[in-house]
């Protein structure tokens, strides 16, 4: 099939490049000329585990192309997704101007039918808008075209997104019961065929509560971590350990295993502006969601209990101090720093005096990029970037780990302490077991874990 997809980010190049795997004509379009001329010279602008191969290999077949060319995308794909950011706006509410941009562009262009996917993360009636938006466009050209606005939300995890987009566990389609929606219906099953045959990884429903399906996801998976968040910080102080915790409620299967990790607070580009967005939404029809309300405040105070525990061992003032820093993106296999919790910590250290030396497997470029936004230049200058690992630790009065990257999580113990000034460790994502660090004579500091470190 011919698919244009419109915004090469996170989702439009994985989206892209794995429908252009599957045999598919890809157009991807953006309007960041830079991407674009890194993508048409082989180069990838974002780490994701993967997908510099399946981008150079649909390339070399000529089934996937980069243009910055509007009229040529809009004219290539019978199906045009729109796949571009919906940041959060002043109040919290989705940023839809890249959206309707693109869809005026593609009312504008267009001739014959098109189906229209809004794959971006979107409000309840976005579809809508978009639709009013394309038809004003379609009058104004005069060209006749006729058009249907699906709803195709995305459910990729960064870090993992080339296996999730191969491998589904459902496949959300919203469209209009009348004709033209029917007749998007059949393409969109045609196009998710190949991914699961009969259909049973499909969920078919009206637009509106696939948008709604979106944020309920999103909501629901940021409820569960600040509701083991808020537990953790109770099990600090009834000395329990919430690891033991979190085996013991997973194993019900009405419970279940997954997304139940105390840690550093949850970030990234999705969960902290969805979380907002809904609330926003609701309020917009004089509803209050009290449940989530209350889990972006304890995820904003999650994000600060790190800094809040070095202080509680070094005091307020943490002048001629000095932290080592493992893990900068908001979580392992990215170079993803949009809201990650290691910001909100070196900000909170380098505020009270600390300098800080740091270490990521592969953010360290995007930190720095966006460390030197953060940060005054005197605060920047406190920041001193690894080569390695180890190479954070030396004259370190303890280090502190805020992402749980795999190639952190059997150290040299012994190096550790040999090169940190103080055997300390401070673990925002319980990496390590209390008595292990105990063995090797290092004072660890967990999340919901003191009852093991006091033995
Ligand atoms: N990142 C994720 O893991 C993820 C997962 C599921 C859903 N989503 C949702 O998908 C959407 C995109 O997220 P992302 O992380 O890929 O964003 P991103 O910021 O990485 O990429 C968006 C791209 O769109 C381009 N763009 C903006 N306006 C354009 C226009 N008019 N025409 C062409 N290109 C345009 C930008 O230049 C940018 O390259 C958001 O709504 C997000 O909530 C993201
Ligand atoms: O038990 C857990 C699981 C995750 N996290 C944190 O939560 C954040 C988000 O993690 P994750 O969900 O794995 O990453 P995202 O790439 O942001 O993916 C989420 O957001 C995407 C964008 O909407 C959705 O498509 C995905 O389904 C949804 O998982 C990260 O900071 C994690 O460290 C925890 O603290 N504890």
């Amino acid at each position: 099939m011919k698919i244009t997809i419109i915004g090469t980010g996170y989702v439009g190049l994985v989206t892209g490049a794995c429908l252009a795997e599957l045999g598919n004509d890809v157009f991807c379009l953006d309007i960041d000329a830079d991407k674009i001329a890194l993508l048409n010279s082989g180069g990838i602008p974002i780490h994701e585990p993967g997908l510099e191969e399946v981008v150079a290999r649909n390339r070399a077949a000529g089934r996937l192309q980069f243009s910055t060319d509007v009229a040529a995308s809009v004219a290539h794909g019978a199906l045009q997704f729109i796949a571009v950011g919906t940041p959060p706006d002043e109040d919290g509410s989705a940023d839809l101007q890249y959206v309707l941009a693109a869809a005026r562009n593609i009312g504008r262009h267009m001739a014959g039918f098109k189906v229209i996917v809004d794959k971006s993360t979107v409000p309840v009636g976005t579809a809508d808008r978009v639709s009013t938006v394309v038809a004003q466009e379609i009058a104004a050209s005069g060209s006749g075209a006729t058009f249907s606005v699906v709803s195709n939300p995305e459910f990729l995890k960064e870090g993992a997104a080339v296996e999730d987009f191969m491998r589904p566990d459902r496949i959300v389609i919203g469209h209009d019961s009348g004709a033209q929606g029917l007749r998007a219906r059949e393409l969109m099953k045609k196009l998710y065929a190949p991914y699961n045959r009969n259909h049973e990884r499909t969920f078919w429903m009206d637009v509106r509560s696939a948008e709604f399906t979106k944020y309920a996801a999103n909501a629901m998976l940021a409820t569960r971590i600040s509701f083991m968040n808020e537990l953790a910080n109770l099990a600090d102080k009834v000395g329990v350990d919430i690891e033991a915790v979190r085996h013991g409620i997973g194993s019900d299967p009405r419970i279940g295993h997954s997304f139940l990790y105390a840690g550093a607070g949850y970030g990234g580009s999705c969960f902290p502006k969805d979380v907002q967005a809904l609330e926003r939404t609701a309020r917009q029809y004089d509803q209050d969601l009290f449940i989530l309300r209350a889990v972006e405040a304890v995820n904003d105070r999650q994000k600060q209990v790190l800094g809040k525990k070095v202080v509680a061992n070094f005091g307020e003032d943490l002048a001629g101090r000095h932290f080592a820093i493992w893990g900068l993106a908001f979580k392992p296999n990215t170079d993803d720093m949009r809201e990650a919790p290691a910001r909100v910590l070196l900000r909170e250290l380098i505020e009270r005096g600390a300098s800080v030396a740091v270490y990521d497997p592969v953010a360290m470029l995007e930190a720095r990029r966006v460390l030197a936004r953060d940060l005054d230049p005197a605060q920047f200058a406190q920041v001193r970037f690894a080569a390695n690992p180890m190479d954070a630790l030396d004259e370190a009065d303890a280090l502190v780990i805020v992402t749980e990257w795999k190639a952190f999580r059997s150290p040299d113990f012994e190096q550790i302490k040999a090169r940190l000034k103080n055997p300390i460790v401070f673990d925002g994502r319980n990496l390590f077991e209390p008595e292990q660090m105990a063995e090797h004579g290092i004072e660890y500091h967990g999340i919901g874990r003191s009852v093991l470190t006091r033995r």
